[in-house]
């Protein structure tokens, strides 16, 4: 929609953007260059008058991508009417597009970031094609932000390229960068001010010469807003084109004419644009929110979604992420569909590609995407039987297989990785966790998977990860293995798992890269060229590995238990006030819940911030808000109806240390040995000479005449959570699914706070007046310290088994631990308690074939099982 004050800026269309649109790059990555033609003609309907072409992608032959698509182009006349703006930072594709464009292009863009003289070096050639150029305000001391030196930079590119290139002035476009405002950072206030002036200015002393910019970032900061978004945009660009802005990439479906912006909203984003106001980005945010939709007064006004015709109906339900007349309007479009399938393969994948492009683009959060799931999944489970009368059969992009591998119970990652893949119409075929090798391969094998995806949390599954990759090999398997969890990393997948597999591994970070990760693989175009770049990517990772980093000098075993920490025995604990095992049966997490520490709750949804603040983030406040209210409304539901149960074991034991072991008595009399905890030291050389720890050092020695103690403590609220999570799968809601789990492990989490406390304060007593609030207890501001075997001091997971027989915990309050050692149920905490002030968390980190071997003799193993368990720390 053109605005009436603005009706000589031109729209600069910027759907054609791998960089900016999901969808255009999805096209692009399976070579569907069809179907990424109709975006530059959707553009051109809808009123685009130049297309911005982007092929800058790392997964992309740019200059062929580029070439291919302006080829294709140039024979559709209903689109090549309009100009083509070439955007790339590389020189190699805009020469290539030049070559291939007929009539005039603008190329995007060149600048004097690099000096003057490859800057008139591209000049001339740009001038040799008749090439308009679009100018950065950018030069050798970086980005133009204020007036004053957008205007400088601008007038001095003007001045090389009309003198000394010959430059037509009215083929120079300028960009004067635009920045976002209402960041709350103090200094990004007058911004959209400065780039107004600086257009003015650069207008007045460079006759001819046009303005342009990127007109979304101005609003950046209102992402997942699109109300207000379009409000800043058309308040931005009414004062930018009064002052002599020429174009802009703007998406001409988003702008709302300036006079029909309700008046509160408007007078607000001026004073944020005019930068009229210290507490103008207050204002703006308080009543942000009415406009949005989630508001009480938006939600009136939203009702007028259920006149829309049925199918524009599904795809509100899908972004809103509403069920509640899902079935109402799937029935209808299956009566106006010839199939039900066509219902899914029409209306309710073009809702899931809008909800696809809104995530890619960052406009909407992975709980909004997660509830689209939702909406989708009721409606297709409703035309399931429907299609199955029909015998047809859906047509899915590939079919995926996911499971946690054996030994392993946590799911939570995988889950949200399988939502995301359906989303984007992959079938998803979740074999759930402690996934037997066999199990996945014959499955994979008998339902003719595409792709394999292995998840794992804790490091022993990153050796169930290479036996799978061994078992592939050796099976003839020949498709892609993509392995993802919390432990795993690119450059394990690359030392330890990829060697093993010649058919593709490839590391996937998180959720929202695996789709496109996933269409890479299954595209038969893609694959090759995608696989050859990982190969090379992770040769790389290999070889960096492989050079030990400068500096990183490893000291033999005994020179590092020379260099151990000196602990100060006059500080040491005193005895456990209530020695002995003690248990909690039936733990109240109604009051738990003051001791969550909600940060990672909101990274699980990818929110990143931390709470409370991230409520009132100008970027994913909003989400955030709506995600704390559905799962406090869900944690009510799930302790009021005592739906999971939290259960505690702990206890204090006569020890000291013995070198690098912790020795057990079995009382006070120190005569007996029960048991050993055996520890690892630190071997890496540490900067200023530091000390190579132990957590035995933490411990009084033997033989020192202290009657030292080591506590520990095993905690759950896990039990119920899988079965109340597995209630909302059965009803098609990953969503509260998900949500369950997560919460079940804030619990397990806020217990270990909690019952530390209490052990600080009562059990064992040595800190009896210590009085923290929760965030003090999350920042760990206490004395002592609770490390859990798998972590980082205390890296090898067997310990765990040592620490279960202690406090009997599987007879006692019935948590197990797998062959992998990790506890079941998921949701569970266990550790040792160090009471000692000094005692404090560090790194084992590397370790040498030396202390290998000497942890085996410790162990009582054979060397190829210390080497199996120490895998991850063996340099
Ligand atoms: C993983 S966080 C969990 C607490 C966080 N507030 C939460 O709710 O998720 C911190 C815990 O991890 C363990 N931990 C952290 N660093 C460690 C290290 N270097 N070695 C051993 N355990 C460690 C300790 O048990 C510590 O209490």
């Amino acid at each position: 929609m053109v605005m009436r004050q603005q009706a000589r800026f031109i729209n600069i269309g910027e759907r054609t953007n791998v960089t900016g649109s999901a969808r255009f790059k999805k096209l692009i990555l399976k070579g569907d260059y069809e179907a990424a033609l109709d975006v530059a003609r959707q553009q051109v309907e809808n009123g685009a008058q130049i297309i911005d072409i982007n092929m800058d992608e790392a997964m992309l032959d740019s200059k062929a991508a580029m070439v291919r698509y302006l080829t294709l182009l140039a024979s559709e006349p209903d689109i090549s009417r309009v100009p083509i703006m070439v955007d790339s930072s590389k020189w190699e594709v805009i020469e290539a597009a030049l070559k291939c464009i007929q009539g005039k292009a603008v190329v995007n863009s060149i600048s004097l970031k690099e000096g003057e003289s490859p800057f008139l070096k591209q000049a001339r050639l740009l001038r040799r094609y008749g090439a308009a150029v679009v100018v950065m305000a950018f030069d050798e001391k970086g980005q133009a932000d204020t007036q004053q030196r957008k205007v400088e930079i601008c007038q001095r590119a003007y001045n090389i390229l009309t003198e000394q290139v010959g430059f037509p002035p009215e083929d120079i476009i300028f960009d004067p960068n635009i920045f976002a405002v209402a960041t709350g950072i103090e200094e990004h206030n007058n911004y959209a001010v400065d780039f107004i002036e600086a257009t003015r200015e650069i207008k007045r002393l460079c006759p001819y010469a046009k303005i342009s910019g990127g007109v979304s970032n101005v609003s950046f900061s209102f992402r997942g807003n699109d109300a207000v978004r379009e409000a800043i945009h058309s308040v931005f660009l009414y004062h930018a084109v009064a002052a002599g802005m020429d174009m802009g990439i703007v998406n001409a479906g988003q702008l709302t004419v300036y006079d029909d912006i309700p008046l509160l909203l408007r007078e607000r984003v001026e004073d944020v644009i005019l930068n009229r106001r210290d507490d103008a980005t207050e204002r703006l945010l308080d009543v942000a929110a009415q406009f949005k939709g989630d508001g009480s007064v938006a939600e009136k006004v939203d009702d007028a979604w259920r006149s829309l015709p049925v199918g524009k109906r599904l795809e509100h339900a899908l972004v809103k992420g509403i069920t509640d007349f899902i079935e109402l309007d799937t029935e209808e479009a299956r009566q106006q569909a010839e199939k039900p399938l066509h219902v899914i393969e029409g209306p309710l994948m073009d809702g899931m590609n809008v909800v696809g492009d809104l995530f890619g683009e960052g406009k909407m959060f992975l709980p909004q995407v997660v509830k689209s799931a939702r909406v989708m999944k009721k409606a297709v489970a409703y035309l399931q039987p429907y299609i199955e009368q029909d015998k047809a059969g859906g047509q899915a992009q590939g079919k995926i297989l996911l499971a946690t591998v054996k030994g392993d119970v946590h799911d939570i990652g995988k889950n949200i990785v399988g939502v995301v893949l359906q989303c984007n119409n992959f079938e998803v075929i979740d074999l759930g966790v402690m996934v037997s090798c066999a199990e996945i391969l014959r499955v994979a094998k008998e339902r003719n998977v595409d792709v394999i995806g292995l998840s794992g949390l804790i490091t022993p599954s990153l050796d169930e990860m290479v036996y799978v990759a061994k078992e592939m090999t050796r099976l003839g398997f020949t498709i892609p293995l993509l392995i993802g969890g919390a432990t795993t990393s690119k450059a394990h997948t690359a030392v330890k798992i990829a060697p093993h597999y010649q058919h593709g591994v490839v590391y996937v970070p998180n959720a929202s890269r695996s789709v496109s990760v996933v269409q890479s693989l299954i595209s038969a175009d893609a694959k090759p060229p995608y696989l050859a770049r990982v190969t090379e990517e992770y040769r790389i990772a290999v070889e960096q590995h492989l050079r030990s980093r400068p500096g990183e000098k490893m000291l033999s075993l005994s020179a590092a238990r020379e260099n151990k920490f000196k602990l100060d025995l006059a500080k040491v604990a005193p005895a456990p006030v209530q020695p002995g095992v003690h248990y909690w049966q039936d733990v109240d997490l109604q009051q738990l819940r003051d001791y969550i520490d909600w940060t990672p709750f909101f990274l699980t949804w990818q929110l990143s911030g931390k709470f409370p603040a991230i409520l009132n983030h100008p970027e994913v406040g909003l989400e955030a808000r709506k995600v704390y209210q559905d799962a406090n409304a869900l944690m009510d539901k799930m302790i009021q109806q005592k739906r999971i149960a939290g259960k505690a074991a702990f206890g204090f034991f006569p020890a000291n240390s013995d070198g690098d072991d912790i020795i057990i008595y079995t009382d006070d009399s120190r005569q007996t040995e029960r048991c050993r905890l055996h520890g690892l030291r630190q071997q890496l050389a540490l900067r200023n000479n530091a000390p190579n720890c132990c957590l035995s050092d933490f411990i009084a020695p033997v033989g020192s005449g202290i009657a030292d103690y080591v506590g520990a403590f095993a905690v759950t609220s896990g039990f119920g959570a899988d079965e109340f999570a597995a209630e909302f799968v059965k009803v098609h809601d990953d969503y509260n699914s998900i949500m369950a789990k997560a919460l079940a492990d804030r619990l397990a989490e806020a217990l270990a706070e909690f019952l530390h406390m209490q052990v600080r304060r009562q059990y064992w007593g040595y800190a009896a007046d210590e009085t923290l609030d929760n965030e003090k207890l999350i920042r760990e501001l206490y004395q002592g310290i609770r490390p859990a075997p798998g972590y980082p001091a205390c890296p090898e997971h067997t310990e765990k088994g040592t620490l279960f027989q202690l406090l009997d915990v599987e007879a006692q309050i019935g948590m197990k631990l797998t062959e992998s050692y990790a506890m079941w149920p998921g949701a569970a905490v266990s550790g040792w308690y160090f009471a000692h002030p000094d005692s404090k968390y560090f790194a084992v980190s590397k370790i040498d074939a030396e202390q290998v071997a000497d942890y085996a003799q410790r162990k009582d193993w054979d060397l190829a099982t210390a080497e199996m368990w120490l895998g991850p720390n063996i340099r």
